[in-house]
């Protein structure tokens, strides 16, 4: 039980870390918010807040598990090299895919939502 508090201790640091490091963290929440309280203007159903919630979910996730390819990328080839080129934009393109995903399942919830508000 110890070893589990301990464990999700480390965890926060590392989320800490990553927020005041990595500039696309803080976008990507930031982003989130606004989401979070268009969601909550536009009344969204409890099944639409789990999609939200789990597109959200797995965007900061690849954002977060991207950042430590890059570092781990930055140690392993200090000095330009074609394979680490190719790593980093893979690990990129796979945040670019995620936020792609939720900016359209984004515009599925909300803009018809928007929509009849304003209509
Ligand atoms: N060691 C390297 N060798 C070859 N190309 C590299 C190397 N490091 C970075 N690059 C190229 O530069 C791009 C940007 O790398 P960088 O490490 O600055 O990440 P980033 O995408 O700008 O992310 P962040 O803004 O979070 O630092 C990579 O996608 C890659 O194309």
């Amino acid at each position: 039980m110890k070893r589990n508090r301990v464990g999700f201790n480390y965890a926060l640091a590392g989320l800490k870390t990553a927020i005041k490091q990595e500039f696309n963290i803080r976008i990507h929440l930031s982003i989130l918010m606004i989401v979070f309280f268009m969601g909550w203007m536009a009344e969204v159903s409890l099944t639409e807040w789990a999609i939200i919630v789990v597109v959200s979910g797995v965007v900061l996730t690849v954002e977060l598990i991207n950042t430590v390819i890059e570092y781990v990328t930055d140690v392993l080839f200090p000095n330009y090299d074609q394979l680490a080129k190719q790593i980093k934009d893979i690990s990129a393109a796979a945040v670019l895919i995620s936020s792609i995903t939720a900016f359209t399942v984004g515009l599925l919830i909300l803009l018809p939502k928007f929509w009849e508000i304003i209509s």
